[in-house]
């Protein structure tokens, strides 16, 4: 059995917490395990969140959830793009698939809504990645 960890950010956790609950229900289906859930304030913080997951003995795979919305600035493409980046690196640097459960940025809160699957496609692809690596 795949064994995830699960990285959700609280910041927008109306939306977060639908997307850890479909990321959950898409686990099921897999025959995934869920082993460990670490909580993290927001997207930015997720990448030490996800190393720590994947160090971690018994953890096949990360996946992050999160939702980033647009505000007044740029702020929220800063996010976005320092993140993809740094979840790559520890993807590469740990040898672990860690998946980009995230939606946005560019978006309202109300499209972030239409966007709650985004975590149950990161659940697919980290089992697609355990099983395609094995
Ligand atoms: N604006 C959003 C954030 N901002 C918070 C950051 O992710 C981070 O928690 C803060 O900068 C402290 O390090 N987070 C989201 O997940 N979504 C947003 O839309
Ligand atoms: C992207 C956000 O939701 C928020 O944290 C930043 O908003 P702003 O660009 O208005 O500072």
């Amino acid at each position: 059995m795949v064994a995830l960890g699960f990285v959700v950010t609280e910041f927008n956790a109306s939306v977060t917490d639908e997307m850890e609950g479909a990321a959950r229900d898409a686990a099921a289906e897999r025959g995934a395990d869920v082993a460990d859930v670490l909580r993290v304030p927001g997207v930015y913080d997720s990448p030490l969140a996800a190393d720590r997951l994947a160090r971690r003995d018994g953890v096949d795979a990360v996946v992050v959830v999160g939702a980033i919305v647009t505000g007044d600035t740029a702020h929220d493409r800063v996010i976005g793009d320092a993140t993809a980046q740094a979840l790559t690196d520890v993807s590469l640097d740990r040898d672990t698939p860690v998946t980009f459960g995230v939606s946005g940025p560019g978006q309202s809160g109300a499209e972030a809504r239409e966007r709650v699957g985004k975590g149950a496609e990161a659940v697919n692809a980290a089992v697609d990645m355990v099983e395609v690596l094995a």
